[in-house]
């Protein structure tokens, strides 16, 4: 599960700013948040301009402005493309000294967030291994990138850290054949979904080793056997870097509405922190 905080944009061309929040504090970029919120964007009728049978909503994330295109009959709100912000390959064969795990050799890209990206045979697992094993190998290479490597976005120092890990199945050679990952985010926070920002970097990699052309479309599956589907859509340059727009396209679903409530006398009703 994940928040979404909206807040006015400051840029002029955004139909809404918002806010994601995990379990640490707030993310940079969140695919599968993007995906919902165009949806609510939609059926609450807050886009600008709501158009059929496709509505775009522009979505100002901490990331950057991400266009959303909402597919829309007049009535319903239904599947969800966006296109993030500029992504790119930072860095190939990055090797990290992991405790009780070893030397493990991971590639980091950009898909809103820095992202390692690690083979699951890297570990002796494969990614139908159990979810807590995936999380406790994942969550600390991660932990220990954070520690030992530094990034740095050419253009924004405040997305110049290390967001989250994925394992892969290792099939980023293009095929038409789904690929599997999972993601490890935040504080070993792990995604249901095929992550809309990890599955960017994943793109972003496999065209930044040359593995994948503009265009060609794969299938990414979490461990739920949720999908999105990817694309690398347009080159562009991101500082000195060869980076690429991506499209991803998913679903989102409603699951409920809720109320909350503060009473002037309700001390905790403010928020609480336990360690
Ligand atoms: O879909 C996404 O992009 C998010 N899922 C969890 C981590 C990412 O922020």
């Amino acid at each position: 599960m994940f928040g979404a905080i909206l807040v006015p944009p400051d840029l002029p061309e955004a139909d809404i700013g918002v806010i994601f929040i995990n379990n640490e504090g707030y993310s940079p970029m969140c695919g599968h948040g993007v995906i919902s919120l165009g949806r609510y964007m939609v059926d609450k009728g807050l886009a600008k301009n709501l158009t059929i049978p496709e509505t775009v909503v522009k979505i100002q994330c901490p990331c950057g402005l991400v266009e959303a295109r909402v597919q829309y009959d007049g009535k319903k709100s239904g599947a969800v493309s966006f296109l993030s912000v500029p992504s790119f390959l930072y860095a190939k064969d990055v090797s990290v000294d992991v405790p009780e795990y070893g030397k493990i050799v991971v590639d980091i890209s950009f898909g809103g967030g820095f992202f390692a990206l690690v083979p699951a045979s890297q570990f002796n697992m494969n990614i139908k291994s159990s979810a807590s094993k995936i999380r406790a190998a994942v969550g600390a290479t991660l932990e220990q990138l954070r520690k030992d490597y530094k990034v740095a976005h050419p253009d924004y120092s405040d997305l110049s850290y290390m967001y989250a890990a994925i394992i892969t199945d290792g099939k980023d050679e293009y095929s038409e054949e789904v690929t599997a990952n999972c993601c490890v985010f935040a504080d070993r926070m792990l995604d249901r979904s095929p992550c809309g920002s990890g599955v960017t970097s994943r793109i972003a990699q496999q065209f930044g080793r040359g593995l994948i052309k503009l265009g060609q479309t794969r299938t990414f599956e979490s461990i739920t056997g949720a999908t999105f589907k990817a694309k690398p859509v347009k080159s562009v340059k991101c500082g000195d870097y060869d980076a690429v727009i991506v499209e991803v396209t998913g679903n989102g679903y409603y699951t409920g509405t809720s109320t909350f409530t503060l009473e002037e006398d309700d001390i905790i009703g403010r928020g609480f922190l336990l360690s």
